[in-house]
């Protein structure tokens, strides 16, 4: 397993958010994460990336324990969110976006990220078009790609997506799903939280639902078309 979530409770203020999450995934898997709004999912993403810390239960990541480590710690083994407000620096350039990446780096390693910089502008041509403006001049599209494309300078092994679509329009979101395929074909792992169940469930090749900050189902591709009126029903 390259992610496993064993029992996983997280207090926000005075709520008991995450109460018992269970959830793994294989490498190179592709799996997603349903349910509706407030029910967790957000804080399932986080907490694995380290922002909130569980009162119990333990988070593996490629088999070592990752509940207790920092952010930017848990970044480096190999682990990338794009969170859902996608956090492009609005003063910032698109390059200054993306170096902000770098940060994330270990030193040995920097010279390959910088290098990543420039694949990601040959992979990005909108991005690389608009490397010097700042981040506040660009479509909502477009910062989610910065967003996306600044993870992967980190080289991440495991992606976690919050809804990478919210607010977009069509284009952009077909856009979004074929950046996904791409990646998902290179072996990244996946974690994705998606209202477009539709496109979601092509993609995914497992999924979890998610209720009351439990998961409360898991199903394959096989069932898939028989879960789509559950996942539906829990997910508007
Ligand atoms: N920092 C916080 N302090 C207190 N409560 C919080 C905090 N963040 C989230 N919550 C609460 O935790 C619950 C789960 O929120 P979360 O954002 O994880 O849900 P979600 O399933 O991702 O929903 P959405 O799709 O709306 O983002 C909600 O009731 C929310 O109000």
């Amino acid at each position: 397993m390259i992610l496993e979530m064993h029992d996983v409770h997280v207090n926000l203020g005075l709520s008991h958010v995450l109460q018992g999450v269970n959830l793994s995934i294989h490498p190179g898997e592709t799996v997603g994460l349903f349910g509706r709004n407030g029910v967790g999912k957000t804080t399932i993403v986080k907490t694995i990336a380290g922002w909130y810390r569980p009162s119990q239960g333990k988070i593996l990541f490629q088999g070592q324990p990752i509940d207790a480590l920092p952010p930017n710690e848990i970044t480096r083994l190999g682990l990338g969110l794009v969170p859902e407000d996608r956090r492009v620096f609005p003063g910032l350039s698109v390059e200054g976006n993306l170096k902000l990446g770098l940060m994330q780096v270990q030193a040995s390693e920097r010279k390959a990220a910088e290098e990543r910089i420039q694949m990601v502008f040959e992979r990005f041509p909108r991005l690389s078009e608009r490397r010097d403006q700042s981040g506040n001049t660009l479509s909502g599209g477009e910062q989610q790609m910065l967003a996306m494309a600044r993870v992967l300078i980190g080289n991440p092994k495991l992606l976690l997506i919050d809804e990478p679509t919210e607010g977009l329009a069509p284009m952009v979101v077909a856009d979004i799903f074929r950046l996904m395929e791409e990646l998902k074909s290179q072996g990244i792992s996946i974690l994705l939280i998606e209202q477009n169940i539709h496109k979601a469930i092509h993609l995914c090749d497992r999924h979890y639902v998610v209720e009351r900050g439990k998961v409360v189902l898991e199903g394959n591709s096989q069932d898939i078309e028989e879960r789509k009126e559950l996942i539906r029903r829990v997910s508007v």
